[in-house]
């Protein structure tokens, strides 16, 4: 048996998967196995004999010319030298051609070069596979940076102390109300929200989510007077890694995150001239670009958006569009403030009590008469917000069951002159007040800055030096 192969070596070298070619010292073709004509199409009678780098390593995968004296297997029969080579292609007799691995060897007869043997691999399967996991991995990064996103904005928004409250109140001017909300929410229609701060916008803007047929989607809510023009931008249409400084990934924008459920954009008047361009093409065209992106992504969302600004003044002083204010102004809702329905203090109050009790571990029964004449006897230029911050003040210093007033409403407690606070303590005290009444916001004709007759950086600033925090 063993006589059987070394009488004939090239039955081995037929059997072998792989290409081979024997050359000798002129390039032409000695030998040629099976594997190599099935490879290539090319029978060994068509080629032995002949230059095979002119059948089929003539060009580049490309179609580039591969001139001969550059074949890397005649140049092994030159210098004797072993190569190993990858990324190029082999053509076959039909004029196509496949991804090949091969090596090229010098043969040596006593010391002298006769020739070289090239060993070739039909790599397309490798190659295949390695685009196919690229392809995963791509989708695999798209995917975890999708999950990154909505996680992000999940925990911002559990960290949202957001209230589970509904809509209280039986005035006659809030059932009104309730039911336009009821009416609109069955439509895709835009919703533009009015109301003082404090007043509910918000919760409005919520329910009308929860009663509509996209409550299964997402509510997605950006407060357009937090940012900067060029971070709310990418806050709301994202950006490519790399469109401007800090943007170190790919981020989607709060409009992505929306599709097919409601965006809920709060303090709409607060928002920059280049932002409202952009987000009047969304509402014509349910398209826009992430920043730093030119492809186009278009979206399926319901828009609500709030203020408590005049829209219309801000119209005719140049500081909104008017095309933006048409198309946003097309249902909208008048929230009350709360002077405009004290009879509805005293149910407010019970509600807000029993979320107090909770909250705080306590057993409070509700408010003394008194107190509820004096609760409706003030005009709550904070509205419900103020309401709660007093309630939840009362319900901490309170150790009976029935609440009564300690303080008189005119003034709030922080402003309340106290001698024994440091300067520091008494500027945070009244940076924290301010804040609060504003509803933590900083910038814009309604902000905390231009009360306290700051500029914005420098509020920012003193915040950060006195340790001012929403949560402090
Ligand atoms: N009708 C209501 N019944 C009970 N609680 C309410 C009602 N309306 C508002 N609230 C509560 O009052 C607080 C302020 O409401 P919300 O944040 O919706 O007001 P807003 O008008 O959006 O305020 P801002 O303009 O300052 O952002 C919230 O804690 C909310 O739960």
């Amino acid at each position: 048996m063993i006589k059987q192969f070394l009488n004939d070596p090239t039955l081995l070298l037929n059997a072998v998967g792989e290409g081979i070619y024997g050359f000798d010292l002129s390039g032409n073709a000695v030998f040629i196995n099976p594997a190599a004509e099935r490879m290539t199409g090319w029978q060994a009678a068509e080629l032995l004999g002949k230059k095979i780098h002119q059948y089929h390593h003539h060009s580049h995968a490309d179609g580039r010319p591969y001139p001969a004296d550059e074949c890397q297997i005649y140049c092994t029969m030159f210098d004797g030298k072993h190569r190993h080579v990858k990324d190029e292609v082999f053509w076959r007799k039909d004029g196509s051609n496949f991804p090949v691995e091969y090596t090229s060897t010098p043969v040596y007869k006593n010391d002298q070069l006769i020739g070289a043997v090239a060993i070739f691999r039909d790599v397309s399967k490798q190659h295949q596979t390695e685009h196919a996991l690229r392809q995963a991995l791509t989708q695999v990064k798209d995917l975890s940076e999708q999950l990154k996103d909505e996680n992000n904005y999940l925990i911002a928004q559990l960290n949202e102390d957001w209230q589970d409250s509904g809509l209280v109140g039986h005035s006659h001017i809030f059932q009104n109300m309730l039911e336009q909300i009821k009416l609109v929410a069955q439509t895709t229609s835009t919703v533009l929200i009015l109301g003082e701060n404090g007043t509910g916008k918000e919760l409005v803007a919520r329910n009308l989510h929860r009663l509509s047929e996209r409550s299964n989607q997402s509510f997605i809510k950006v407060n357009c007077a937090a940012f900067t023009p060029s971070l709310l931008e990418s806050e709301l249409f994202g950006h490519e890694k790399g469109a401007f400084t800090g943007a170190n990934e790919r981020r989607k924008g709060r409009f992505e995150l929306a599709d097919k459920g409601t965006l809920f954009l709060d303090e709409i008047g607060e928002l920059p001239p280049e932002a409202q361009s952009k987000l009047l093409r969304v509402l014509q065209e349910h398209e826009f670009e992430r920043v730093g992106s030119s492809h186009t992504i278009k979206v399926d969302i319901r828009i609500v958006a709030a203020t408590n600004r005049d829209l219309w003044q801000m119209v005719q002083q140049g500081a909104f569009r008017m095309d933006l204010y048409y198309r946003l102004n097309v249902f909208p809702i008048k929230v009350p403030a709360l002077k405009e329905r004290k009879e509805d203090i005293p149910l407010l109050c019970t509600n807000l009590i029993a979320q107090l009790n909770k909250r705080l571990g306590k057993q409070l029964k509700g408010l003394s008469k008194k107190a509820i004449s004096q609760l409706q006897a003030y005009d709550w230029p904070g509205n419900i917000r103020e309401l709660q911050n007093v309630l939840e003040r009362e319900a901490i210093l309170s150790k009976q069951p029935i609440l009564h007033l300690s303080q008189p409403l005119s003034m709030p407690p922080n402003t309340a002159f106290n001698i024994s606070l440091t300067l520091d303590e008494a500027q945070k005290s009244h940076i924290v007040s301010v804040l609060e009444l504003s509803n933590w916001k900083i910038s814009g004709a309604h902000g905390a800055a231009t009360k306290l007759g700051l500029h914005e950086s420098t509020l920012r600033s003193k915040m950060r030096k006195l340790g001012i925090e929403r949560d402090s």
